[in-house]
């Protein structure tokens, strides 16, 4: 309700009004001991220039640290000055008869004196109450110890530059007002957060143990991607005094996708966490630039039917387990001629046993990878040169010495026990020369024959060499599975590209052989889109990161490549993280009942049973309309007047989403031609932006993008009633939140007939 009309409008005034006073007195005294600080490092500075004072540079750095928390809490604070807070709950602990009234916000202040909360921070173990909690008995969890109480109010504000909009009770039966608004909203190009109005399903994932693998099938617009990263924001809370945010990573689809969340990161101040896609973390690891093809240049081959029976068979199989089992076969096979199987000898004498060498790299040594106990070797066989050099050279010595003596008192003859005493020591000289020389070319030798691979030409090797093929694969493929894959992979190679499933065994060898520096490993990782994940993937990820603290969050209706992915969550949970927590969202946020309904009847088309349906929240808009049309031009110029409506009617984001890209391109030729004035954006996989009156998107690409309008347009390639078809339709309808409108070529009506 209007907040004048409620009753306790003047206090909740006061209360804003003390709050921001407050914020201010804060905010000036940061900046006060801000500028003390800048002072004090100055004249560390100046200290250090003319004192050879260690003290004077730990002092440098104190004080750059203070300056460093004081910047973040006056970012922070700053962040929150004209919204402090959008929430109350008046909280009675058990046994007490004081009740706290605590205002929930985005950031916590406390009194400086009574350290008396002025803000909570929602992500405060108090702060699940109002989230998860109705009126009456509570309790929450704090330091792993159940705490009772009675919530006697949960109260919600809107406050619009510090004024105090509305406030609203929240009882027991009360909707949820606040969400429905912020869902009535435009979508602008970027994912926002949602700390006011995150919803008990959400906020269980969002709280659920980080000690734990976590994974989460989420319907479509359900709120995965945006509660991925508040999560990684209570992560980084909760853990805030021994984690340091640069160990959480999260894995998106592309580039596009990284744009796309980029805004909503600092203001959750999760800005400092590792963002990256799948290949560009194993191009990083591998420390190496590779030429993959991407999964989306992949789909549109199999969209456009291209040798698709194969591309799927070898994509498959390079994803599954069995291929994980036959590189690691390999590598077993690969590094059991690394060790020389003849002693190292320094003439008749053994420098280091063959025998010995076995026993340290397979035995001994093996809590390192192959390539570091070699190296580790490489310095115990130095060492061992040098001692046994020594110790050989004085044998050899003493048999001379011994002759020498036996020829300087055996030998009467003077001249004759000169020459041969001479002749000795010359003799003996020549030898201890040449041990040394020998003895030199021991450890070069044994470099040289080092293997000298990197993680990628080994790979190469087993995948495109008939031999290794035929002696590693024989256990998983048969001989005209064998010729496909070679054949496959030879092509590659010629073309100078990789699949992408080629990235998991690369990724797999640099880490089982060489190992992953440490930048490279991290404590826990966030993948979004995980259905388009292939076992291997996941299997590889957690070995070459270093940590089973997974969380992972998909959608198997909007399993697109679920040809290489997964088609289950329960496998990933028996042969990956089988300690992980299984989650559901099943409410929908994004897009209207009436969107929600078209997309849903669609999903019943799949040819297998079980999925889970959307359940939309009830928010409604015009029903979808689909038109059947005779000129694609005809279409375009009405989809462009469509627009202009609709910008006048207050939506903001316009998306056309065509099936593939070369529909995509001819329809971006077409806007140019009919309405150069509209700004228009053809989305390509490695795009960063998209801001742009109207986009037009490639169905595969549209994925966990949204837009308050979609336009499907078909050409001469219809949507069929096939499992592709029908997942990359629903991720396009699914796109939208407002207005979905389908217009199809009446010649090609493919599956819109079933649904329309
Ligand atoms: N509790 C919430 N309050 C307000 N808005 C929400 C809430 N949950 C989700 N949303 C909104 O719903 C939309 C969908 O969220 P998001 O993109 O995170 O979903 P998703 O499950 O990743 O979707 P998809 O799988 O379809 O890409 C976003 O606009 C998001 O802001």
């Amino acid at each position: 309700m209007d907040a004048r009309e409620h009753q306790d409008f003047k206090k909740e005034k006061e209360r804003l009004e003390f709050t921001k006073n407050y914020i201010e007195i804060v905010l000036e005294a940061a900046e006060k001991s801000k500028s003390d600080y800048q002072g004090n490092i100055k004249q560390a500075l100046v200290d250090l220039d003319y004192l050879d004072s260690s003290l004077s540079y730990v002092n440098v750095l104190a004080n750059a640290n203070m300056l460093q928390t004081t910047e973040k809490d006056l970012r922070n604070l700053r962040s929150i000055q004209n919204r402090p807070y959008f929430a109350r709950i008046d909280f009675t602990p058990k046994d007490q008869s004081q009740e706290e009234k605590l205002y929930i916000g985005k950031t916590s202040l406390y009194k400086k004196d009574t350290r008396e909360p002025v803000i909570v921070d929602w992500r405060s173990p108090i702060a699940n109450v109002y989230y998860e909690g109705q009126l009456g008995d509570v309790s929450y969890e704090a330091n792993g110890e159940t705490l009772e109480g009675e919530l006697s109010l949960k109260r919600q504000y809107v406050i619009e530059d510090n004024q105090l909009e509305e406030i609203r009770d929240i009882d027991l039966t009360a909707r949820d007002q606040i969400l429905q608004e912020s869902l009535t909203t435009s979508a602008s190009n970027r994912l926002k957060e949602i700390v006011s109005t995150i919803q008990a399903e959400q906020n269980r994932i969002i709280r659920a143990d980080m000690d734990k693998p976590l994974i989460v099938q989420g319907v479509a617009g359900s709120g995965k991607t945006t509660i991925a990263l508040h999560r990684m924001a209570y992560f980084i809370y909760t853990y805030a005094e021994n984690f340091d945010p640069q160990q959480l990573m999260i894995l998106a689809p592309n580039r596009l996708f990284l744009d796309y969340i980029s805004d909503v990161l600092p203001e959750l101040g999760v800005d400092q966490v590792t963002q990256t896609t799948f290949t560009d973390y194993v191009q990083g690891a591998l420390g190496q630039s590779l030429n993959f093809i991407s999964k989306d240049q992949k789909l549109i081959q199999l969209i456009e039917n291209e040798e698709s029976r194969e591309l799927q068979w070898v994509s498959h199989f390079k994803g599954s387990l069995d291929f994980y089992h036959l590189l690691t076969e390999y590598m077993e096979y690969l590094i059991q001629d690394w060790i020389p199987s003849e002693d190292m000898k320094l003439e008749r004498y053994t420098v280091f046993s063959a025998k010995k060498m076995k026993q340290l790299f397979f035995e001994e040594y093996t809590y390192l990878p192959p390539f570091k106990r070699l190296e580790k070797l490489k310095e115990m066989v130095k060492k061992q040169v040098k001692s046994k050099t020594t110790e050989i050279i004085e044998k050899v010595e003493e048999v001379y010495d011994r002759q020498i003596d036996k020829a300087r008192y055996g030998i009467r003859d003077e001249e004759k026990r000169s020459q041969k005493t001479v002749a000795l020591w010359d003799r003996k000289e020549a030898h201890v020369k040449k041990l040394e020389k020998e003895a030199k070319k021991l450890v070069p030798t044994f470099v040289r024959k080092m293997p000298k691979g990197d993680a990628f030409l080994y790979y190469q090797r087993l995948i495109t060499q008939p031999k290794v093929v035929q002696q590693v694969a024989k256990n998983y493929l048969n001989k005209e599975e064998q010729k496909v894959f070679l054949e496959w992979n030879k092509q590659n190679k010629q073309e100078g590209k990789l699949d992408l499933e080629d990235a998991a065994p690369i990724l797999y060898i640099q880490q089982a052989i060489y190992g992953i520096e440490k930048k490279w490993m991290f404590k826990n990782v966030f993948i979004d889109e995980a259905q388009d994940y292939s076992l291997f993937e996941f299997e590889v990820l957690k070995k070459a990161c270093g940590t089973s603290l997974f969380t992972i969050l998909g959608d198997l209706s909007q399993g697109i490549h679920s040809y290489r992915g997964i088609n289950n969550w329960e496998d990933v949970t028996e042969y990956i993280f089988p300690k992980a927590t299984y989650l559901t969202l099943k409410q929908s946020y994004r897009s209207t009942v009436e969107i929600m309904e078209v997309a849903n009847k669609l999903m019943q088309l799949q040819p297998y049973k079980g999925m889970i349906l959307a359940e939309p929240v009830v928010r409604h808009d015009k029903a979808p309309e689909a038109m059947a049309y005779s000129d694609s031009k005809g279409a375009i110029t009405k989809i462009i007047q469509q627009i202009h409506e609709m910008k006048g009617e207050n939506y903001q984001s316009f998306a056309i989403i065509g099936k593939t890209t070369e529909d995509c391109e001819r329809i971006y030729r077409s806007i140019e031609e009919l309405d150069p004035k509209l700004e228009a954006a053809l989305l390509k996989e490695d795009e960063e932006n998209y801001h742009h009156d109207v986009v037009i998107v490639p169905s595969y690409l549209s994925k966990g993008l949204e837009f308050d309008v979609v336009f499907i347009m078909t050409m001469d390639k219809a949507f069929e009633e096939t499992e592709l078809d029908i997942k990359l339709l629903y991720v396009a309808m699914t796109r939208g939140l407002h207005r979905l409108n389908v217009y199809y070529d009446q010649m090609y009506p493919g599956i819109m007939k079933k649904i329309f």
